[in-house]
């Protein structure tokens, strides 16, 4: 929608043939964005090949779990140099990959493709009101990452640049597992402290991780660190919000996803960030403790009452440990 604001023609490929057919003939896409009426230059596609052969720009918009069959796909097709743009949130468990990682691993097109992410605290349900919306946008190449920047900014979408494309992704994709806790706790009928605490110590973590992993700490206080975490957290907007809620409330993991219908990320991220915090040897408590609700078999409030319970530490400890990890 925002590229079709911006007078872009818009081919949206879709492996759901009835929504090709809504998209084309309804403008419409009522299980995902029920009331909002598509612009006429967004026009469905079922074939890949007729989507993606002819465009300068690819923007993947799937789950991450997607991502590598997807990028397969396309690059099957893509005839001529492209700019892949990713939107995803997410680390895959097992080859503790980053998005980015995954689409340069399977692309094979010979014709190049230069990988941008876009990023930030942007719920679809409010950048379709046309809401004031503030998104980042990374890559290797900032030549690609200014031109998507032109392409989606508008009076209504604002996009950064920034040079730090490990920050933005790592912030992007662990945000998500504060959001189950946050809608764990908001589940166990905790308050606006709570909430607090893991947003903060939530966020701390993330960047204990992200800098020795190479991002800049900085990174941590923009729009893909504490604005998604925010707007992630106190959102009914957010997935991981909504399941960690059910979870909180006593729901089993499985019958939560079956209920929610549409991916929630930080659920397989929990399980990476979990093995990346063992690799890298970075203490990631809330992390953890999430882990062992979803995973271990721990329940919600014994989670919550070991966290609370760890031996005392400083704050600024941690700043100290983040900024000399840098040097
Ligand atoms: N929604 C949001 O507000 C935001 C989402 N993101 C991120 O964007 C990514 C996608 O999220 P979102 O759009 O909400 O996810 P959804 O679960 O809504 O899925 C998006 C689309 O991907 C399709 N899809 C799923 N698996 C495949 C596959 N294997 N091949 C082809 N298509 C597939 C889905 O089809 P089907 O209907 O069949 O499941 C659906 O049409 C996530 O990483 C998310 O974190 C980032 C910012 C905001
Ligand atoms: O990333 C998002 C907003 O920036 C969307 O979050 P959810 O996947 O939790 O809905």
């Amino acid at each position: 929608l925002v590229l079709a604001d911006n007078d872009h023609t818009v081919l949206l490929w879709s492996h759901r043939m009835d929504q090709v057919t809504e998209i084309n003939d309804y403008h419409s896409n009522e299980r995902y964005l029920p009331g909002v009426t598509l612009s006429s230059n967004i026009i469905g596609f079922d074939n890949m090949r007729a989507a993606v052969q002819d465009v300068e720009i690819i923007v993947l918009a799937v789950p991450t779990k997607a991502i590598r069959q997807v990028v397969q796909e396309v690059s099957a097709y893509v005839n001529s140099s492209v700019i892949l743009v990713h939107v995803s949130k997410g680390i895959e468990p097992d080859s503790l990959k980053r998005i980015t990682e995954m689409i340069e691993e399977e692309y094979t097109s010979s014709h190049p493709a230069h990988v941008v992410v876009l990023s930030g605290p942007s719920h679809a349900e409010e950048v379709v009101l046309r809401h004031p919306t503030t998104v980042t946008v990374s890559s290797k190449e900032m030549k690609a990452a200014e031109k998507v920047q032109d392409l989606f900014m508008n009076q209504s979408f604002r996009v950064y640049t920034n040079p730090d494309l490990i920050g933005v992704e790592i912030g992007g994709a662990l945000k998500n597992i504060i959001a189950l806790a946050a809608g764990i706790t908001d589940g166990l009928g905790y308050g606006d402290n709570a909430k607090a605490a893991l947003i903060t110590r939530g966020l701390a973590e993330i960047a204990r991780l992200g800098t020795r992993m190479g991002a800049n700490p900085l990174t941590f206080s923009g729009l893909t660190g504490i604005g998604d975490l925010i707007v992630t957290c106190t959102s009914v907007h957010s997935r991981n919000w909504r399941a960690g809620n059910m979870l909180g409330k006593g729901m089993p993991l499985e019958e939560v996803l079956s209920q929610m219908g549409m991916v929630v990320e930080g659920v397989r991220t929990t399980k990476a960030a979990h093995q990346l915090a063992k690799e890298y040897d970075v203490n990631m408590p809330i992390t953890n403790a999430l882990h062992s609700v979803l995973f271990e078999g721990v329940s919600a409030k014994e989670a919550v009452d070991a966290l609370m319970g760890r031996t005392k530490t400083s704050e600024l400890e941690d700043l100290v440990n983040l900024w000399s990890s840098k040097e």
